[in-house]
């Protein structure tokens, strides 16, 4: 009963072209965070605005209902379309998922709005769960061209995953790698 929104939306500037559809191990990043989630999600949306490239992934397509509005548009999207409660917001360029740390998280959601890692101190909103309570606040948010993902987190009830915490399942933290440049794919 978990939603899985893929955040596919992205200008790519520092890759270059669009890193979603790169072959990495045979397989476009895409994939990879599809694949990833399945086991956990479904539906699994990817969320964009120009959706034309991804006609053929293993998902079901939805389109930014807000255009040029960054990830929290797509955060927002995938609230308004999930048919569960909860969805997994995950970015595109995240090939991996270490299940135990997802797992850990669904188990701390209790009656918090969001369950969201921290890393090196800063939240890691584009791997994080969030009640669908988020989407009336994200639209206050967005309406005041306010774009920064974290803006809505001091209205909602945030159940923060401590280093410590998730090192215990992904102590290499492997589902937070990303790539935004050729070389960060070149060096996964
Ligand atoms: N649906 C949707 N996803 C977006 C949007 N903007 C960014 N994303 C996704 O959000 C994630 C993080 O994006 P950013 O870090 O802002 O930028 P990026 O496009 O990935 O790369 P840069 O242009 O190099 O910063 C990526 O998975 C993007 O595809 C948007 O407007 N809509």
């Amino acid at each position: 009963m978990l939603t899985g929104a893929i955040l596919a939306g992205g200008r790519s500037s520092r890759f270059g072209r669009n890193k979603a559809i790169e072959i990495f191990r045979g397989k476009r990043l895409i994939d990879w965070g599809i694949d990833s989630i399945r086991p956990f999600c479904d539906p699994i949306l990817v969320v964009a605005n120009d959706l034309s490239l991804y006609f053929d992934v293993h998902a079901t397509l939805v389109r930014d209902i807000l255009s040029d509005q960054g990830p929290l548009g797509g955060i927002y999207t995938a609230l308004l379309f999930s048919p569960h409660d909860w969805v997994f917001a995950r970015a595109t360029d995240m090939p991996f998922l270490v299940p135990e740390l997802l797992t850990t998280m669904l188990g701390m959601r209790g009656n918090f709005d969001a369950v969201v890692p921290l890393l090196d101190g800063w939240y890691e909103p584009l791997f994080a769960l969030y009640h669908r309570r988020c989407f009336p606040l994200i639209a206050d948010v967005l309406e005041t061209d306010e774009r920064k993902i974290i803006s809505f987190y001091k209205k909602i009830k945030v159940r923060e995953v401590t280093e410590r915490r998730w090192r215990t399942v992904d102590p290499q933290g492997l589902s937070f790698k990303n790539v935004n440049t050729p070389e960060d794919l070149d060096s996964l």
